[in-house]
Parts: structure tokens; sequence; C-alpha cells
């Protein structure tokens, strides 16, 4: 029955607005204190926006009169802004399982990546998938990624480096952004990787003469709105010459900037990604002191990753250490067919034991701050009048439990 309004979610025990005066970002100290209402109800309007949020009486009276195509009784219950996920690579076929029986074995990520496994072998098998296979699995996987609570997911291509498959994947992740029910902010990742007979010189020529300004034609077009540019910025792959060439190129389309970094050598990534602007880094395990402060003053976004770090027994990265010098703690899931984890409350659980955070301060990572990452703050990532009404309802009265990794 249609009502006017969309939704009334009424006398959850806890609300966790994470954030409730227009903040952007939390640093360290407002982690610590998250925004949260007891006994409290919520509207969202038919336009999918937050309407009133407020103590339960409060919201009983100012909409005695209203009408409301569903209502939700929280009674005993937590609700919390649905989780984004700032770093996945989704869109792939063919998996890797017999390289992590390699890895068990003892190799590194880059000795099987420099033996042209790893994300050479994900692109050989990307390649020869049809559009079709890659949206039926990418469906399935950003289906997996909202029933762990993601409503905001970052989603990179990558798995193509020439331009005919690269544009297969942006257009794979352009029709799930159309046609799904969860918000997608889409990353043109063509520098994931040095393709096969290029030099990164070369690699990065053909992205900035040939993949970007398709990629602007079809902006133009309407065809495929990107979002954000990525290179893999590492020894053996992408050095710091060709990645600020590739991430300058991007950002003069309009693409905001948005890098792997400073992952397994340190490469002075993060000072790059101060100094040209960007939006967010992802890794950062083997960031400098220098590059620390850099993305401080920069307040660009560092997104963690614990999955990879656990799976690739990385040093963790030193998110205490970025707290505590007023860095933008960001977190991501880093879905791919190597680190294979849909949940956002997993990676909140990674982020506390292996990287020592609190359960706040994950919480905030997983949603004000991983918005932040994405430029989308504004919209996303708390329960804000005026911001869209992404939630998630818990059986539990707190939030705490999520800190487990456990979705109710
Ligand atoms: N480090 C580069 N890219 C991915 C891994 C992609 C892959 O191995 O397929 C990451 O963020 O972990
Ligand atoms: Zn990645």
């Amino acid at each position: 029955m249609a009502g006017e309004y969309r939704l009334l979610l009424e006398n959850a025990r806890q609300l966790v607005l994470v954030c409730g005066r227009g903040e952007k970002y939390l640093l360290r100290a407002g982690m610590a204190s998250l925004a949260v209402l007891q006994n409290a109800s919520l509207v969202v309007g038919q336009d999918g926006y937050i309407k009133a949020v407020g103590q339960a009486d409060v919201i009983r009276n100012q909409f005695s009169g209203a009408t409301f195509e569903r209502k939700i009784d929280c009674t005993g219950k937590c609700i919390l802004p649905g989780l984004v996920d700032a770093h996945t690579h989704p869109v792939w076929a063919g998996d890797r399982v017999h390289e992590f029986a390699m890895k068990l074995a003892g190799a590194s990520y880059m000795e099987i990546h420099q033996a042209g496994g790893g994300i050479h072998f994900t692109v050989e098998h990307t390649r020869k998938a049809t559009e079709e296979e890659l949206f039926n699995t990418f469906k399935h996987r950003l289906e997996r990624m909202r029933r762990a609570g993601s409503t905001l997911v970052e989603c990179k291509s990558g798995y193509g480096l020439n331009l005919e498959t690269e544009l297969k994947m942006l257009r794979v992740i352009e029709r799930a952004k159309q046609s799904m029910d969860i918000g997608i902010s889409s990353t043109y990742c063509g520098a994931h990787s040095v393709p096969k007979g290029k030099t990164a010189t070369e690699a990065a020529d053909d992205i900035i003469h040939n993949h970007l300004p398709k990629l602007k034609e079809l902006k133009l077009s309407g065809e495929i709105h990107v979002n954000n540019i990525d290179v893999f910025c590492e020894k053996g792959v992408f050095d710091l010459d060709s990645t600020r060439r590739i991430l300058q190129a991007g950002k003069d389309t309009g693409l905001q900037i948005n890098f792997h970094g400073d992952e397994l050598h340190p490469m002075k990534s993060a000072e790059l990604g101060a100094e040209l602007g960007a939006q967010a880094i992802s890794h950062l395990e083997e960031v400098s002191d220098e590059g620390i402060a850099a993305i401080a003053r920069a307040k660009c976004a560092a997104v963690l990753l614990p999955t990879t770090a656990y799976m690739l027994r990385l040093k963790q990265p030193q998110a205490g250490k970025m707290l505590n010098e007023g860095v933008i703690v960001a977190l991501g899931s880093d879905f791919n067919p190597n680190a294979y984890c849909f949940s956002m409350p997993m990676v909140m659980h990674l982020a506390c034991v292996n990287m020592k955070m609190s359960m706040n301060e994950a919480l905030a990572a997983a949603t004000i701050n991983a918005a932040y990452a994405l430029g989308k703050s504004d919209t996303h990532g708390s329960i804000e009048i005026g911001k869209q009404g992404d939630l998630v309802i818990i059986n539990s009265s707190r939030c705490e439990p999520i800190g487990l990794g456990k979705l109710h």
C-alpha cells in the first residue's frame, strides 16, 4: 500500500548514528565517542532519504497522522548505517585456489605474479568470459556483500588490462549500478598490472592515450560513468613515475584518485598521493613516517585491508600510528580471487584483532570514513537527516557484536 513515507523504523533499543553533525570523516578522538541514541525511531521518505531521526516518543508525536509504506518494530534491536566497503575487485572469472596451495607451500604473492600467475591468471580467464557470465557472478557476489551488511561498495575493473576487456568489466559494473539495490562507486583500474609483452611506460602510454580518452567519450555519451582511477604502484608493477602520469591524466579526465600503494615495498606512494590530491590510498603496509604525515595533512584517506595482510602474511598496516597522527582511516574487504571475503563485519573483526583498532574505530572506519574514501560522505556513512536511507538492523540491543564479525 502506498504511503506518504516509505519506511518507519520504530523503538530501536539503540540507534547508532555514527556521527550527527554533518562531519565528513572522523579522526581518532571522534571515533572514540560515536553518536548513539537510545529508544529511537527513524523515518525514510519516498525518495529514499532520511527525513527524521530521534527519540521514539518525539517521532511518534511528530508523525502521528502520517502514513508509511512499511513499518518495522525494532524493539530490542540496534540500527546502524549500512556498511561501506571501500575496496573490492568483484568482477572476474576463474579461481585461484591452486595458488593458495602454492602460498601455503611458501611462495610469495610477487613470486607467483612474476611467474605469470596471480593477476595475470585472472586476466586470462576474464578476457575469455562473456559479459553475461561476468555479470551473473558479480551480481551473486554483490548480493552476498549486501547480506553481510554492505550497502555501498567500491568496485574495480583491472582484470582486462587491454581496452576491450576493461570496458567489458566497466559495462558489467555499470549494469549493476543501474539494476541492483546496492550503491556502487566504480573504479577504472586498467593499471592493475603491466600486461605481458609491454613495459610499464608503454602500458602507461596506452592508458593515457587510448583508455582514458575512451572513458571520457563513454561518459559524455552516458554509457559508462566511472568515479575513480586506480594504479597498482608497486616494485615490479607500476613505478612511481608511471603511477604519477596515469593518476594525473585520470584526474585531468575528472576521476577521483584512489590507488594501491606501499603494499609490499615502500614506494613513497603515500607522498605521491598527498601531492596529487588523492581521495584515498589503499594498503599502506609499508608506508613511511613521512608518508603518514603527508596523507594526514592532505586529508587523503588510508583504506586499510586486514584480509590482505592476513592472507599474504604481510606486516599489519600501522593503524594505531596513523590514527594518532590524524589520518582518516577507512576499511575495505579487498574481495578478489586472492582474498575471498564478502563480509565487512569480518573485516572489522580482523581490524580489531590484528590491527588493534577499537570496535568503535572499526565501525567508523567501515561507515563514515569509508564513505569519505569514496567521496560520498555527504550522502552515506552515517544516519543523518538528508542522507540516503541505507540501514542495517541487527538482532541485538547494541552494536558491539559486529566487532566480533557477527551480523545477526
Ligand atoms: N594488490 C593488488 N591488487 C589486489 C589483489 C588482486 C589479485 O591478486 O587479484 C589487492 O589489493 O590485494
Ligand atoms: Zn586491491
